[in-house]
């Protein structure tokens, strides 16, 4: 297996504060990540370092075989699929869904006088297809509901074919509905062969989708746990994570948790 993410001793000091420390974290090619944590806990600014666009204050990150700091962000970034609400804010709101996903290609957001080969609509075709928004290809992005534009997102992250695809709160805001059904897709793209390695954020256990193998707690810009779902993810692990008395219940693939009585 080969290791697509490795942080070693990394921090990160902000307004002179840890807000990451000593974190050392590996992902593999074949690893489905869930970050849980408190709000303010580090969740996005690790994200934002393994997607290349922030470096740590000191420690060693290597992401792609690439060590950051060496290698040329610019080579790293079209090689990794991130899906988050700031990228939401970048898509034009009068953007098709199609182009949304097509314009991935030349890492743009907004539609100019780029020229795409027969290939990139296929592809586009095949995403859009993938991820169920064949029916709003002619959508502009600003019409659409939190779910769409979430499913969209994600869509024009997988469009390069990414060896890393990273996800910040996929599935937050969306209805009962809108975040089942968008869990069941993930659910189904994490289980294919051809998927990269995932990493995802999100706030709550019941948000994380059937074949996820691997969780990591971070609480105050330190990890609280770090490995496979089955050890990482616990009762008492939690309750440290959060800071008050969990209980953990867990029901085909599917986790819920609630303050212990
Ligand atoms: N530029 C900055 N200057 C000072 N503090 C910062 C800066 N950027 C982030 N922080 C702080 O770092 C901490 C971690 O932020 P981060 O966004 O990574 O947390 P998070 O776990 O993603 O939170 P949330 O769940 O609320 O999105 C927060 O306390 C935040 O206020």
């Amino acid at each position: 297996m080969a290791e697509v993410v490795k942080f070693e001793d990394v921090r990160v000091i902000r307004s002179g504060r840890p807000i990451l420390d000593g974190v050392n974290w590996s992902v593999d090619e074949t690893d489905r990540w869930v970050i849980l944590g408190p709000n303010g806990a580090g969740k996005s600014t690790l994200l934002s370092i393994a997607s290349a666009q922030l470096h740590p204050t000191s420690g060693q990150v290597t992401i792609l075989d690439e060590q950051l700091g060496r290698a040329n962000v610019f080579d790293i970034r079209p090689r990794i699929g991130f899906a988050s609400s700031a990228m939401a804010k970048l898509i034009p709101e009068d953007e098709t869904v199609r182009n949304t996903v097509l314009t991935a290609g030349y890492a743009v957001a907004g539609r100019w006088n780029e020229s795409y080969d027969e290939i990139d609509n296929e592809q586009t075709d095949r995403v859009l297809a993938e991820w169920q928004l064949e029916n709003l290809a002619e959508r502009t992005f600003g019409t659409l509901s939190d779910g769409e534009r979430k499913r969209t997102l994600i869509a024009r992250a997988v469009m390069t074919d990414p060896e890393l695809l990273l996800l910040d709160e996929p599935s937050a805001s969306l209805d009962l509905g809108a975040r089942e059904n968008l869990l069941a897709s993930l659910t189904d793209y994490a289980a294919s062969d051809f998927a990269p390695a995932i990493v995802m954020v999100t706030h709550h256990v019941e948000e994380i989708p059937v074949g996820v193998t691997h969780a990591l707690l971070i609480r105050e810009g330190k990890i609280v746990t770090a490995g496979p779902l089955a050890e990482s993810l616990t009762a008492a692990n939690l309750t440290e994570t959060f800071g008050l008395p969990l209980d953990l219940t867990y029901h085909g693939g599917r986790f819920a948790a609630r303050a212990a009585n």
